[in-house]
């Protein structure tokens, strides 16, 4: 049975309510959704395209995207370069037959069908122009007005028995439905108010995957050695097989002495005793996957090899574990050719490039190669081979499942910029055997790990273990959704909030007015109406700043604020000072200009805060202005900009001097110390609108700037 078409979320924008679709879809999908299909009733075609690009991004290959009833939506979405499978067509919707030809034979494309009349015009139809019927109402539902009467289980089985294509049920599922439905013949299931309305979408969605599976976890054992720091062999293992859903086991084939750094010693216990582990487990438990990892020499590979030959699991996954990231042997050299007898029992190899040249025998020369080299490995191991692209240099960290007969899926990835990637490979493979013992296809298997790995990468510098080569983050993904709050320091808030401006940021670099002032050649009028703004400006912000004065929480903050209210106002009057003078020429009438738009915008901005909100969220307001200042000035300081920006014969030198001044970067570093640190204090809801706050006023920052 197709995995793809098991658990479809069919979305709907009003129940998903302020979570909204695409974040709905984002843990519906963590929790293995199948099928995701964008169903707005309401929405224009243009709304439903950008929609279609989104939820491309969030499900990443991980689960299949079609939309209801918009087949021109749909191609639009392509043409943008999102991954959209298919539609869902009902009866009164776009013939099937014409969307099968404006969409291509690869299209996903589903019917609606609740009739034994739908069913039999289906026959009548070229094969391959539909994949799938959707028969319902199991119940009756609110989600969907005039459905017809519902068909209950059995109803729906009779129907299904008649369908020349996979049936799936759809309509008032509830949990309980889920085994008898597939037992009834559905090929899978789709769900509306069940999880777009469940307040936790992921696990609501695992919950119905896990009744259709009939599977609460899969078991699944790790044959590895143990790193003492946690981040590779059995103690990854374990993380990564509970992460992906499994109940994990180890049996010990080596004790090592390491940490992020490098391997110190190894201990071999006497093979025997390595067999009474594994016999302990197989006279006791069902096993359904094993990964198997460091084998340290031939006596554990040949207990291994003939504890396999009674005892082999549905899947196998060999990590052919040689040279530890750190450049230290696992594996005595002498023992390479066992391994290579041992890998005729895997369903899957993952070998890194180093050990990928061991098993071919032969040296490689770039990726390209390695592929031949995999498929080499394949043909004669009769075993899948997942190259991994970690070792590689250069920007691009790709994997690549070569089959046994040499078909090639590449999966493609960014490196991602972090050294902590200590364990990566054994988190992959037990990952790899977890996802699989669900029941999922190979090359979903791989898309699935990989998405969970990243996800684990992204987050791994934040554990801060170790001064070597780190450990990845194996919870992140459970972390992040709210499992378990990990409270964030004011140093990863600093990042976070600094991150979360970058595309700003970038874009304030690109502004006319910025490159004209780093070069000197901006048009002096324009530097004049940017004065005067600005003058405008610090006055109101120098109120702003006192009234952040007036509720810090201690002296100390109340003088800093306070002494910033007086450098923003003294600001201004210098302003007046410097360039109302005889030799600019400028008049008094200049600096009376009244706000401008963007003035007022921003201002109101700051005044919402400072005069309705709470205190931290006003200091996170007032701190771009410091911020990106401060950071301007440092980098046309530095020359980045490529000008001799600070020379004094520059014509906006002096200006300019001001925001490179040590004091002004000493006051930011204080004003960044004060916001993060009451961000790291504060609960969740108030971080959440003082990041909010700082990045609205980080808009209205480049909006200042962008004059013309
Ligand atoms: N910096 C990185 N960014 C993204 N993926 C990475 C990175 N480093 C390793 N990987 C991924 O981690 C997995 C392990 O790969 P690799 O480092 O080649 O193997 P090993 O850990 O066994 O030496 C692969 O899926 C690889 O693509
Ligand atoms: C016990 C043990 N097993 C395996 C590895 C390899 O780790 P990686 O996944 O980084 O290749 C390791 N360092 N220690
Ligand atoms: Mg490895």
């Amino acid at each position: 049975m197709n995995p793809e078409l098991w658990i479809h979320l069919v979305t709907d924008p009003e129940l998903c309510g302020e979570r909204g679709v695409v974040e709905t879809v984002r843990q519906a999908v963590a929790g293995g959704v199948t099928v995701v299909q964008l169903r707005d009733k309401h929405a224009d075609d243009a709304a439903v395209v950008d929609q279609l690009v989104q939820l491309s991004q969030v499900i990443d290959g991980r689960a299949l995207l079609v939309v209801d009833d918009r087949v021109d939506a749909a191609i639009a979405a392509r043409r943008r370069g999102a991954a959209v499978d298919g539609v869902h067509l009902g009866q009164s919707d776009m013939p099937v037959a014409e969307a099968r030809r404006r969409l291509g034979p690869d299209a996903v494309i589903g019917l609606t069908a609740n009739t034994p009349a739908h069913l039999a015009a289906l026959r009548e139809l070229p094969e391959g122009t539909v994949d799938y019927v959707g028969v319902g109402v199991i119940r009756p539902t609110s989600t969907k007005v005039d459905h017809p009467p519902a068909l209950g289980v059995d109803g729906f089985g009779a129907l299904a028995a008649d369908s020349p294509v996979p049936a799936v049920a759809i309509g008032g599922i509830r949990i309980d439905d889920v085994a008898p439905l597939r037992k009834a013949g559905a090929a899978g299931i789709a769900v509306v108010s069940a999880i777009c309305a469940a307040e936790d979408a992921r696990s609501t969605a695992q919950e119905f995957r896990r009744h259709w599976t009939g599977r609460v976890a899969p078991r699944v054992l790790s044959i590895a050695g143990s790193d003492p720091s946690g981040g590779a062999g059995i103690q990854a293992d374990l993380k990564a097989i509970a992460a992906n859903g499994g109940y994990g086991m180890a049996a010990i084939t080596a004790l090592t002495a390491q940490n992020t750094r490098g391997v110190r010693e190894v201990y071999v216990p006497p093979a025997p005793f390595l067999l009474a582990q594994l016999d302990a487990i197989s006279d006791d438990i069902h096993i359904d996957a094993v990964k198997i990892g460091m084998l340290a020499d031939a006596e554990v590979i040949d207990v291994v090899d003939s504890w396999l030959a009674a005892h082999r699991p549905t899947t196998v996954v060999i990590d052919p574990v040689m040279v530890a990231t750190s450049g230290d042997r696992l594996l005595d050299p002498r023992a390479e050719s066992a391994l290579r007898s041992l890998a005729l029992r895997a369903d899957l190899l993952t070998p890194n490039l180093d050990e990928l040249a061991v098993l071919a025998g032969r040296a490689l020369e770039g990726w390209d190669d390695a592929l031949r080299a995999a498929q080499a490995v394949a043909a004669e191991s009769h075993a899948l081979v997942l190259v991994k692209g970690g070792h590689l240099a250069g920007p691009d960290a790709p994997d690549a499942l070569v089959d046994r007969d040499g078909g090639i899926t590449v999966f493609p990835g960014a490196r991602i910029a972090t050294t902590s990637t200590h364990g990566t490979g054994c988190s992959l493979s037990a990952a790899l055997a977890t996802v699989r013992a669900t029941g999922v296809e190979w090359p979903e298997t791989v898309g699935a790990a990989r998405a969970w790995l990243r996800e684990s990468l992204h987050a791994a510098d934040s554990l801060d273990v170790g001064r070597g080569s780190g450990p990845i983050s194996h919870f992140a993904g459970l972390w992040r959704r709210g499992g378990l709050q990990i409270r964030p320091t004011a140093d990863t808030i600093r990042e976070e909030w600094w991150d979360g401006i970058a595309d700003i940021r970038r874009e304030i670099d690109r502004l006319p007015f910025i490159r004209g002032l780093a070069e000197g050649t901006l048009a002096r009028g324009l530097f004049l109406t940017y004065l005067a703004q600005d003058a405008l400006y610090l006055r109101e912000y120098a109120r702003v700043l006192a009234e952040a004065a007036r509720r810090a929480p201690t002296p100390v903050e109340q003088a800093f604020w306070a002494d910033a209210a007086q450098g923003a106002i003294a600001g201004e009057l210098e302003l007046h000072a410097s360039w109302l003078t005889p030799e600019t020429g400028i008049s008094a009438a200049t600096f009376a200009a009244s706000p401008s738009a963007v003035t007022t915008a921003y201002l109101d901005h700051l005044r919402a805060v400072a005069f309705s909100g709470d205190y931290p969220t006003l200091i996170a307001a007032v701190l771009p202005c410091f911020w990106l200042y401060t950071d301007l000035g440092a980098r046309l300081h530095a020359g980045e900009f490529g000008a001799q920006a600070l020379d004094a014969a520059h014509p906006f030198a002096s200006w300019l001097a001001t925001y490179a001044d040590p004091a002004f970067a000493e006051a930011t570093e204080r004003a960044i110390r004060y916001v993060t640190e009451a961000a790291a204090g504060a609960n969740d809801g108030t971080r959440e609108r003082m990041r909010r706050a700082f990045e609205a006023a980080s808009v209205h920052e480049r909006a200042f700037f962008d004059l013309r």
